[in-house]
């Protein structure tokens, strides 16, 4: 990357993955990916090389978020360094087989974007996930899908958090970027999702496309919401929730939550409000898949970054 003007000129990005099916129960980015291996001529752009991908097979057939272990867990280092017996959990093995076909992760022969595409059971509308706050030719990217899809809005989550991040499977690629639309429940396949989720990857690849041909993209700013706090439900002494999502929260992922507003209803009917002392913005409410995870919402405070001018390098 080298500086002049104030442009900032970065490689060509020509190897692009779009992965479906990282969890076997998020249906439209695993029917979107099967759609696409089928028949690629809808992503197909110029002198961009795109793989359409299943990432965990296995859990897409049982329809299950997966098989031994969470892949979206999985790409650490312990694991992708992990030498290769017999025994390995299954997601391991396939974090070592998506490591060797999409990365190496953080080398230069590792592919240069991976949209990771999931669905959510939370009221959270388009969502596009970064991991890092400073890359920007991410930061111009959603810049872009924002402008396009509007009037409809497409939220950024920035998970930059160092207690907080996890490690991805998108992670792999130079810049990774994960698109969560819903709500949408598990193993269902909702039609607004679906067409919402195939719009925002053809802003996605139209970005690519002109970037590669040339375009300068001029400096830009971006409102993200930044991981702040996971949020667990209550629970009695032997562990077990005790209390709901309080409808006044159920459903307004995005908004703010001040102090003092209602957060949880308990099983006998009380109210508890959140104590917090700042306003948050809550998101990821109520996810199916984040009970295992003892969180019942995120917290996230929204904050504005500034990107650069962008063009492709020209060597
Ligand atoms: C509901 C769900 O699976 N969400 C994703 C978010 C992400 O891709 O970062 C996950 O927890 O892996
Ligand atoms: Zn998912």
């Amino acid at each position: 990357m080298s500086s002049r003007t104030n442009v900032s000129c970065l490689h060509e990005a020509k190897r692009v993955a779009i992965f479906g099916g990282t969890h076997g129960n998020e249906m439209s980015g695993i029917t979107l990916v099967n759609m696409w291996i089928q028949n690629s001529a809808e992503i197909e752009r110029n002198g961009l090389l795109i793989k359409p991908f299943i990432s965990n097979p296995r859990a897409v057939e049982k329809c299950s978020r997966y098989i031994d272990t969470d892949l979206n867990r999985a790409f650490t280092p312990e694991n992708l360094s992990a030498p290769d017996v017999e025994g390995l959990l299954y997601e391991v093995q396939r974090a070592k087989e998506i490591n060797r076909m999409f990365g190496p992760k953080g080398s230069s022969d590792a592919y240069d974007v991976i949209f990771d595409l999931h669905n959510t059971t939370s009221n959270m509308g388009c969502t596009l996930i970064l991991e890092s706050s400073t890359d920007l030719f991410n930061l111009q990217m959603v810049h872009y899908i924002k402008k396009a899809m509007a009037p409809h809005t497409c939220s950024v989550l920035l998970n930059e958090h160092p207690q907080l991040k996890y490690s991805t499977t998108r992670s792999v690629a130079k810049h990774s970027v994960g698109l969560e639309v819903g709500p949408q429940p598990q193993g269902v396949l909702r039609s607004n999702v679906f067409e919402s989720m195939r719009t925002i990857l053809k802003h996605a690849l139209d970005f690519i496309e002109l970037f590669n041909s040339g375009v300068e993209f001029p400096p830009c700013t971006v409102d993200v919401f930044r991981v702040q706090e996971r949020m667990d439900y209550p629970r009695d002494t032997n562990g077990n929730i005790t209390a709901m999502v309080h409808p006044h929260l159920q459903d307004c992922d995005w908004e703010p939550l001040n102090r003092g507003d209602p957060v949880f209803l308990t099983f006998d009917g009380r109210t508890i409000l959140y104590e917090g002392a700042n306003t948050v913005y809550p998101t990821f409410i109520n996810e199916a898949a984040y009970y295992e995870k003892q969180q019942a919402f995120t917290t996230t405070c929204r904050e504005m970054l500034a990107a650069n001018a962008i063009r492709k390098a020209f060597n």
